[in-house]
């Protein structure tokens, strides 16, 4: 993880100008998102669309940390002084914050940890009211956020604010949590699945001995999961089964093929263990998805959490299970920032309490040409979003 932190360092040239810091300590990982000022912004209370004044401009980082090396986490807040209020502990350099906004398990299994470390306090903020907040803000303020992948092909999704709810959010992390989403604020979680992303990486770890989760996925794209599942033509003699809609291609039985001859582990390549594993986790979130998207009639299916990882064959997986099985119907949607989406609501959980210490009463408004990482040769169709990025913003005084 360490290569993590040294790309996290980039673009933070004076760590004074670092504010609001919030952060989601999940099964697996830790996703911090951080607003910086850009150093030669003056707060400008000029602001033309919305009639707020005082406006800051700066990016919001993101960035994370697998859970089991928090230390290196506290580290990197430590080292880049996350927990100083930039612009306003200019203002007022003795209001230092002694809190940050925090959700996920870990807020309440590190929150000593974080007082002994870091001498700071984690106000603790509910992980699916802040998956939610963090899935509509970003459905509703950042262009190029939503998009479809099927066959190989990715496509933007235009979101129309007056027509966004209702939709089912599944958030694919450790475990799987689904939830319906009415409105902002409006949610019920309808149903979760413990085979997620969890599973994946320590079954995966387990079945190929590799060392990081990048690693196993790297092997699933060298894999054939053929090799490992038991497919329709296995059991049909070749044909389809057309009478049910099966294809002899489509899979019957994941890793069935395992038990057909006298094989052990060890005479299956790791990488077609990996793909096959990937595949038969991504098809059942995908089908369990779909079915909840039923229960309640959602035609929209938005996936985020880092199982995922921009991953063509995750995404084309997910995507034909929606297909499949609602018969096109149902719409399986990614999300560039899957991954943040609870962190990000935790940052913006900041703005709905009424603080005292802070100067700003923050919302953010991302520009429509919300720029991420190195403006210059973004593009947002090939960039894969998983690894440190930050966003052109501006945060406004209400
Ligand atoms: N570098 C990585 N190291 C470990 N797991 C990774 C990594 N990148 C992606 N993953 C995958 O992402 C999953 C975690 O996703 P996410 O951060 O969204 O969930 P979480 O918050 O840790 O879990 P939960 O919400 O269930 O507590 C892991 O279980 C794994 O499948
Ligand atoms: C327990 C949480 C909510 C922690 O983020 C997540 O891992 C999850 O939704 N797991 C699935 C649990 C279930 O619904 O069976």
């Amino acid at each position: 993880m360490d290569h993590l932190r040294e790309i996290q360092t980039d673009g933070i040239s004076n760590p004074r100008e670092i504010s609001r810091l919030a952060i989601d300590i999940g099964g697996s990982l830790i996703k911090l998102v951080y607003f910086s000022k850009d150093s030669s912004d003056h707060e400008d209370p000029l602001n033309d669309s919305v009639g707020v004044s005082n406006g800051v401009n700066g990016r919001l980082h993101f960035a994370k940390f697998e859970t089991i090396n928090i230390n290196d986490c506290l580290k990197f807040i430590s080292a880049n002084k996350l927990l100083l209020g930039g612009f306003q502990h200019q203002e007022n350099p003795t209001n230092d914050r002694s809190f940050i906004k925090a959700t996920g398990g870990g807020a309440y299994k590190f929150s000593d940890l974080f007082k002994e470390k870091l001498g700071i306090s984690l106000e603790k903020e509910d992980e699916m009211d802040c998956l939610v907040t963090g899935a509509n803000f970003l459905l509703k303020a950042v262009n190029h956020e939503a998009f479809t992948y099927l066959n190989g092909q990715k496509e933007f999704v235009q979101i129309d604010h007056n027509d966004l709810y209702p939709y089912l959010l599944v958030n694919i992390g450790s475990g799987v949590g689904m939830v319906k989403v009415d409105g902002d604020g409006k949610f019920e979680r309808v149903s979760g699945t413990s085979v997620g992303g969890g599973t994946f990486w320590g079954l995966g770890k387990l079945l190929t001995k590799c060392q990081s989760f990048d690693e196993l996925l790297e092997l699933s794209h060298r894999g054939n999961n053929r090799v490992v599942d038991m497919l329709v033509g296995d059991i049909y003699g070749g044909m389809d089964y057309s009478k049910i809609g099966l294809s002899s291609t489509a899979i019957a039985s994941s890793f069935g093929r395992a038990i057909s001859n006298n094989n052990e582990l060890d005479d299956y390549k790791p990488e077609d263990v990996s793909r096959s594993l990937l595949r038969m986790i991504s098809n059942n979130i995908g089908q369990i998805s779909y079915l909840n998207a039923l229960r309640f009639g959602l035609k929209r299916i938005f996936f985020g959490g880092f199982f995922i990882r921009g991953q063509s064959y995750t995404m084309d997986t997910i995507s034909v299970a929606v297909h499949f099985w609602s018969k096109g119907e149902a719409k399986a949607m990614f999300l560039r920032h899957e991954g943040f989406l609870g962190a990000l609501g935790a940052f913006m959980s900041y703005e709905r309490h009424s603080l005292d210490d802070l100067m700003i009463n923050q919302s953010v408004q991302i520009p429509v040409d919300a720029s991420c990482g190195t403006d210059t040769n973004y593009n947002p169709l090939e960039r894969d979003l998983n690894e440190t990025e930050s966003m052109q913003c501006r945060v406004y005084q209400a």
